[in-house]
């Protein structure tokens, strides 16, 4: 039986090691993924920090104390460490375990030295704010990656049930839609809050976008990745307000001067129509193919994405590439098809195929 410092040591020791390596983890997104020189000064400030601690300690008994051979929690898994496919996963779960590392290290180094338990402990509170900083980045960055690649955006309602809902956008992100936008002007706000707390995690298990339409408050509230806003509703400087950094706003335009000021205003994204009459949404008048040529030719200096919408379907498709738009927002095209995965699959694929 080991005697209790050599225990403390033998945890001192692993805890250590586990808080570097976790702080490195870190420090490497935000140098190689953020190219953030701030996020990254601040965890390799952290990680010298951790070392200078650590050398107030005797070096040579927690080389001693270490067995990893002997230790029981080597083959210990969890299912979750091999399920993160998301980089700001990774973030949460090296952020979690070098602030459970140092606080260790500071419980069990206070039955050692006093002074290196009180380092520690300001060394945990340090990392608390950092590591707040870089996961907001790194969902962030999800978002802003996820929005660039994607092509097919499709607006639903809440459906019949909460589970018919699920199936929905599990089984449509799967052939090929990439941002679902919850619209639905019969819902109540309790039934809207509740299909976008449910959408957005969904979507982002499925990793595709959620957002919801109108509502900057029920965005938030879900933890959606983001608004759209019309010229009716908030302005987008606004809607960023309520929504924080890091989450999308997308505006819809209808003219080249709506669209630059949607740009002016920092939209992440904008829609553009309506392009064709649509059994939707009914207009007196519509934007047409004409206000995607311009949008694609005049939006080239300062780019974002942009979905054409209304009463796009396979039929008009060609006609909307044609402008330089591959990428699309529909609601008919898809929901009302005999087969709405079968519908986005071609969809996905003509688009991809037109972009090239
Ligand atoms: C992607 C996208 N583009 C445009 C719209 C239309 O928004 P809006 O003009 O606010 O009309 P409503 O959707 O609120 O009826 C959109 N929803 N999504
Ligand atoms: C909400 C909205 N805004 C402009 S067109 C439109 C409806 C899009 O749906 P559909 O693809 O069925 O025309
Ligand atoms: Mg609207």
């Amino acid at each position: 039986m080991n005697d209790s410092r050599q225990i403390s040591y033998r945890i001192l020791d692993a805890s250590a090691n586990r808080a570097a390596e976790g702080i490195r983890t870190i420090e490497e997104f935000a140098r190689f993924g953020l190219e953030d020189s701030d996020s990254a000064g601040a965890a390799k400030a952290l990680r010298h920090e951790l070392a200078a601690a650590l050398s107030q300690l005797n070096r040579t008994e927690l080389l001693t104390a270490r067995d990893t051979d002997a230790d029981v929690g080597t083959t210990l898994q969890t299912a979750a460490e091999y399920s993160r496919t998301e980089i700001a996963d990774v973030i949460t779960a090296a952020a979690e375990r070098v602030q459970q590392s140092l606080r260790v290290l500071e419980e069990y180094g206070k039955t050692i030295d006093v002074e290196f338990a009180r380092r520690i402990e300001s060394l945990r509170y340090r990392a608390y704010t950092h590591h707040r900083r870089i996961e907001l980045q790194a969902m962030a960055h999800r978002r802003t990656r996820r929005l660039a690649e994607a092509v097919l955006y499709l607006l639903i309602d809440c459906g019949s049930s909460e589970s018919m809902f699920v199936e929905t956008i599990r089984s449509l992100s799967q052939a090929g839609v990439d941002v679902f936008q919850l619209r639905d002007k019969q819902a109540s706000d309790r039934e809207l809050f509740e299909r976008a707390k449910v959408g957005a995690a969904i979507a982002k298990d499925c990793d595709a976008l959620f957002i919801v339409n109108d509502r900057a408050d029920i965005a938030l509230s879900a933890d959606a990745d983001g608004v759209h806003v019309g010229q009716d509703e908030l302005p987008a400087t606004m809607a960023r307000r309520v929504l924080g950094g890091g989450r999308l706003v997308g505006v819809s335009t209808h003219d080249i001067a709506q669209v630059h000021q949607a740009i002016a205003d920092g939209a992440d994204y904008i829609g553009c129509g309506p392009t064709f009459p649509s059994t939707t949404k009914s207009f007196d008048a519509h934007a047409g193919t004409a206000f995607l040529e311009q949008v694609h030719a005049e939006t080239r200096q300062t780019p974002r994405p942009a979905f054409a919408i209304g009463g796009i379907n396979p039929q008009n498709l060609d006609q909307v590439t044609a402008c330089g738009f591959h990428r699309i927002a529909v609601t008919a095209a898809i929901n009302d098809a005999d087969d709405p995965a079968a519908a986005a699959r071609a969809l996905r694929r003509r688009l991809d195929a037109s972009a090239g």
